[in-house]
């Protein structure tokens, strides 16, 4: 006798072979029919073939670290406008940055910023015109010329901190020690100091922006460790934001951790929303999803720190406590949080590749060193302690021409930065691209530009700030981007640069450990160096208060 069979819902045969066949269609046929409707006006724009129909291709080549390079590469092959995904289209020309980036074009930030949020949006990944005016409002002030004095000397503190720790390991290394450092270890030889910079750029600027933006330093130069306290909750850990009592401490590596986050939320932030849920259940995307909740935890901890023990102190943070909408109301504990840690992401990394970038330029180029130090002992007064104020370097000509050289040539942040065509579209080069394209403009094809840069672009050439002419360079210049999303930090970012190159550079002598051997560097979000391997030797004992 035949019993009919239960249904337990697993399917026929026939029923997969249907699915089986269906599926690849209707991905087919998701894809295609963009391409063949054209709604941004892109068909023309030429690119690689699988850009044209997914964003598979751009999600691809951003994990592979070096998006830039490529993206390059692609505008030496096709011209000045490369198609890099369905809809986003990559436009090298300095005169592309006023259309697509500037104050009152309406241009908005992409759905790729939504992959860098933690806890609560942040100024830099507020994507809102309004809620982007009311906080930029509260924040830009914090950041004018006169406040960011009052910061200087925490910064110069730090400077003091490192010099202390590069001289004990120089005087050691010179009377024959040697160590490991985790970094490939430290050596004296040939009257020099040999080492890895590249984390000890990290840890002075983890240091001075953790005193900054929370008013507690991190501690990592004087650990010589990459270590930052981290607020980890008993129950879990979205959850816990705002409720210190339920946190724990712990010290977590917060430069790896800042670096595997720029890796995950930059490819990420390239693939369509809809995706996203998906991609986050493959392991690699998965444990950067787990790096962007550490790295909050640190703001976590240090905010509930400061709540519980006010201070007089001057910093980011008390500034931020301060700051007032226009209706007068000071952010709420969550803001304050999501701020403290933008600060904390946006001003740490940034600086110490720039500075590690600038010092590697610096040593692969003996004549400019030489100059430079020539131009930095003149600056120096007799009463001098260890490290430059920012008086004495703000108009140094040639200190300026190769800080400038080095962002132009390692710029930090090289990849275009992604916006949304405003109501009326935009039109670049004679193509009107519609309301809702996603356009960039790739600073470090930028920065290559031969026209306004000369044709020995690719090369490090200080000398050509006094060369070429100034507005065409300035034009062509985007280190802290343009317009209203352009770079609130930068009067402190370059009171950095330029006290920690001068000062560096005058007490040290630096030589390339591989001259021959190219900065390798890993792009996430930004371009980062992977070490910088260098010999130091000490020009001269300042005295260090
Ligand atoms: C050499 C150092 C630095 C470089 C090269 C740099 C570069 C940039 C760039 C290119 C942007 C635009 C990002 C985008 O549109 O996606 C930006 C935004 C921003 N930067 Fe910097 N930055 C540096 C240092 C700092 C510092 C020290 C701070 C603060 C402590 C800071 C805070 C910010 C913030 C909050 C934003 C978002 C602004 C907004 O969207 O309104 N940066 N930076």
């Amino acid at each position: 006798m035949n019993l009919p069979l239960p249904d337990l819902g697993i399917p026929s045969g026939d029923t997969v072979i249907k699915l089986s066949t269906l599926l690849p269609l209707a991905v087919v046929i998701a894809h295609l029919v963009p391409y063949l409707t054209d709604p941004f006006n892109q068909r023309s724009i030429p690119g690689p073939f699988l850009a044209k129909f997914s964003d598979i291709w751009l999600g691809w080549v951003s994990s592979l670290s070096h998006r830039s390079d490529v993206v390059h590469e692609l505008h030496k092959k096709y011209g000045p406008l490369v198609r890099l995904a369905p809809n986003h289209v990559s436009v090298a020309d300095p005169d592309a940055l006023q259309v697509v980036y500037a104050h009152g074009n309406g241009s908005l930030k992409s759905d790729f910023y939504d992959a860098f949020v933690s806890i609560h949006r942040g100024l830099f990944n507020t994507r809102d015109r309004v809620q982007h005016t009311r906080k930029r409002k509260i924040v830009s002030h914090i950041f004018s010329p006169k406040s960011v004095l009052e910061f200087e000397p925490i910064a110069r503190s730090y400077m003091v901190q490192l010099f202390q720790q590069w001289d004990r390991l120089y005087d050691s290394a010179l009377e024959g020690n040697s160590g490991d450092d985790g970094e490939g270890g430290w050596y004296g030889r040939d009257g020099m100091l040999w080492f890895d910079c590249l984390p000890w750029y990290n840890y002075l600027a983890f240091d001075i922006i953790g005193d900054l933006a929370f008013g507690s330093p991190f501690g990592m130069i004087m650990s010589a460790k990459d270590s930052a306290p981290v607020a980890v909750s008993h129950k879990d850990a979205m959850g816990s934001y705002g409720s210190e009592h339920e946190c724990e401490v712990i010290h977590i590596p917060a430069v790896q951790i800042l670096n595997r986050r720029g890796e995950y939320s930059a490819s990420m932030g390239v693939l369509p929303p809809h995706w996203r849920p998906y991609a986050r259940l493959l392991p690699w995307y998965r444990q950067g999803s787990k790096a962007v909740e550490n790295l909050a935890g640190i703001a976590v901890a240090a905010v509930a720190k400061r709540l519980t023990t006010p201070t007089d102190r001057v910093d980011l943070l008390s500034k931020l406590q301060e700051g007032r909408d226009d209706e007068g109301r000071p952010m709420g504990k969550e803001e304050l949080t999501a701020e403290a840690l933008t600060q904390l992401i946006a001003g740490s990394d940034t600086t110490s590749n720039s500075s590690c970038a600038i010092s590697y330029y610096i040593a692969l180029h003996p004549h400019v060193q030489e100059k430079l130090q020539k131009e930095l002992d003149e600056a120096s007064g007799t009463e001098d302690d260890g490290v430059f104020t920012y008086e004495q370097v703000k108009r140094l000509p040639y200190l300026e021409a190769v800080v400038n050289e080095g962002l132009r040539v390692h710029s930090t942040s090289s990849l275009g930065l992604p916006r949304v065509a405003p109501e009326g579209g935009l039109t670049i080069k004679g193509v009107h691209f519609p309301q809702g394209t996603v356009l960039s403009v790739p600073t470090y094809t930028i920065h290559r530009d031969t026209q306004a840069w000369g044709e020995d672009a690719d090369q490090f050439r200080p000398e050509r700030w006094f060369e070429r002419d100034h507005t065409a360079m300035q034009k062509a210049f985007n280190p802290f981007s343009y317009g209203p999303r352009a770079c609130v930090g930068r009067n402190l970012a370059s009171m950095e640069l330029l006290i920690i190159i001068s000062s560096i550079f005058r007490r040290y002598h630096f030589v390339l450990a591989e001259p021959d051997k190219p900065l390798d560097t890993r792009e996430g979000f930004l371009r980062k160096p992977l070490e910088c391997r260098v010999g130091i030797k000490r020009r001269r004992i300042w005295r260090l208060v």
